[in-house]
């Protein structure tokens, strides 16, 4: 007799949830109605038939590669990572460690603290790809703004196409381990949310981004479809959208004999932007969480902070319920 698998408990529901896969050519309401549904829910989505051509992806991979093979006297020419450079398992200024090495690049101009044989060939490539994902999250926002109603549309995607934006991109390897290794530390980039606006990511195929919904609650995101990109909200959107949309908590493990290499685009406002909730979003009822801040402000917070920290938490306007509780 076949028995149908029921979830004994909340976290067995929770492992059998997989992420949204929403297809950018569908019908365009739709489209955005699916996007503001899974931001809502989850904080994460995946997309398909994005528009980035394949070869502008396979050049920055085989960059990417190219990089993290080399020698470590030679990748260390390229660090430390204060804040952009190369960083091998120290995570930012605050005592974080994880099984992970890193290239963080700023977009804006393209910091030129990297080393490659042809160092003409990586610009282009890390150029067209950066040009390419920042198109597609901008794309991304108007359907998320058509989504929610607001009138003007490009309010989201101005933030990222701003010429003074502070976005970045992020080349992750996490190394294979030794099975002693792994018992001890799986860890490669531990639990934290991202504090920009929206984040692109991409995997190679395998498996060790993992995210939270709810405290003490694991999902792992499966790296397929392998032309998929994986969405994410950040801090600033979740503000942008006065909580509506989730900015949520998410790891990566090492996890495999095979190494990992993620890349992510972290599209954020420029320094000086105000981060604050456009009028139609709020109502009598729904009052803003947030009090108003830039970018600039946001970021100091954020980096003088340990990885794992809650930020947005610290611009919530206090209520009267927040004093009763807290
Ligand atoms: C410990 C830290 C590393 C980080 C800056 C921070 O103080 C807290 C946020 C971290 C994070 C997470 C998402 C991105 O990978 C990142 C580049 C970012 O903007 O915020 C990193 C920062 C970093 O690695 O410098
Ligand atoms: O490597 C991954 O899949 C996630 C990396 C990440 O969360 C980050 O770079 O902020
Ligand atoms: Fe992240």
């Amino acid at each position: 007799m076949v028995v149908a698998h029921q979830p004994s408990n909340e976290q067995e529901k929770l492992r059998d949830i997989e992420l949204p896969i929403i297809d950018l050519m569908a019908e365009r309401s739709q489209v955005s109605k699916l996007i503001v549904k899974a931001s809502e829910n989850l904080g994460f989505f995946k997309v398909i038939n994005h528009g980035v051509p394949q070869h502008v992806i396979k050049a920055m991979e085989d960059e990417s590669y190219g990089f993290f093979s080399k020698p470590a006297s030679q990748k260390q020419r390229a660090g430390p990572a204060n804040p952009y450079g190369y960083g091998c398992k120290n995570i930012g200024f605050n005592g974080d460690y994880g099984e992970v090495e890193y290239l963080l690049l700023h977009t804006n101009p393209l910091s030129n603290s990297t080393i490659s044989n042809d160092p003409t060939l990586f610009r282009c490539a890390v150029n067209g790809y950066v040009e390419a994902v920042r198109e597609l999250a901008c794309e991304i926002l108007e359907l998320m703004a058509e989504g929610l109603g607001v009138p003007d549309t490009s309010v989201l995607s101005n933030f990222l196409r701003d010429s003074h934006s502070d976005s970045l991109l992020r080349l992750n390897h996490y190394p294979p381990l030794q099975l002693l290794q792994l018992v001890n530390n799986r860890i490669g980039f531990g639990e934290h949310t991202d504090p920009q606006i929206l984040t692109i990511l991409r995997s190679n195929d395998v498996p060790g981004l993992q995210i939270s919904p709810q405290d003490g609650f694991w999902i792992p995101v499966s790296p397929h479809p392998s032309t998929a990109f994986c969405v994410n909200v950040g801090d600033a959107l979740q503000a942008l959208t006065n909580g509506r949309f989730l900015s949520v908590r998410h790891r990566a493990m090492v996890n495999s004999c095979r190494r990992r290499m993620s890349m992510a685009y972290f599209g954020a406002p420029a320094p000086n932007a105000r981060i604050a909730c456009p009028h139609k979003l709020l109502s009598p009822h729904e009052p803003n969480l947030y009090r108003p801040f830039t970018w600039d402000e946001y970021k100091k917070a954020t980096y003088s902070r340990k990885l794992g920290d809650t930020r947005l938490h610290f611009f919530r306007v206090q209520s009267d319920h927040d004093d009763l509780t807290e």
